[in-house]
């Protein structure tokens, strides 16, 4: 099968060099050196790639925008992922607009729940002293404890 995509062929040819000899291949040298050696290079050709851009240097940007492409690559094949996997989680972002993601990050929590207001004494009955029987509560106790149960909630309780 033939690799249409230069940057799947250049994945292909990334990925054939785990193992390789460092002294013969500067891909097999970076897998030597290790992940954080790979994460510095991205990092550095990100910035000159930034640095390019800001200056106007487009063919700069050109050339440090594939050195940062490549490293990038390396890193993912040494991370154990496929540009296949950038593919996919960028075609799970395809159509959501990156404000109103961002919109949804930065949406303030839900308000707390309100707690139910304390029962309304209930007014003595005219005539009736303190001492007398009054009207069952609106709200009763509980058997065992005595106190008063919670009110329940408009949507069935919390
Ligand atoms: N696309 C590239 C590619 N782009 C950039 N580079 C190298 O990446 C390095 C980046 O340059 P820097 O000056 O930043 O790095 P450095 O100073 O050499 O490295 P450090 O001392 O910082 O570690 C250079 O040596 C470039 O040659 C690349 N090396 C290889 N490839 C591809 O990878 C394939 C396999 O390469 P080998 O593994 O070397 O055979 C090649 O056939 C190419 O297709």
């Amino acid at each position: 099968m033939t690799n249409s995509d230069p940057l799947d062929a250049l994945e292909a040819v990334i990925r054939s060099r785990r193992g390789g000899d460092a002294s013969a291949s500067y891909v097999a040298a970076l897998f030597e050196k290790g992940r954080a050696k790979i994460a510095q290079k991205v990092g550095e050709e990100a910035v000159e790639t930034a640095i390019a851009a800001v200056q106007g240097d487009r063919a700069a940007l050109k050339g440090e925008a594939a050195d940062l492409l490549f490293h990038l690559i390396v890193l993912l094949v040494d991370a154990g992922l496929r540009l296949d996997d950038v593919r996919a989680e960028l075609a799970r972002r395809e159509g959501l607009s990156g404000l109103v993601e961002k919109a949804a990050r930065t949406a303030p929590p839900p308000p707390a729940p309100v707690e139910p207001p304390p029962p309304a004494a209930v007014p003595l009955p005219l005539g009736q002293d303190e001492g007398a029987p009054t009207a069952a509560p609106l709200q009763s106790g509980s058997a065992e404890t005595g106190r008063p149960r919670p009110l329940p909630s408009a949507t069935g309780g919390f």
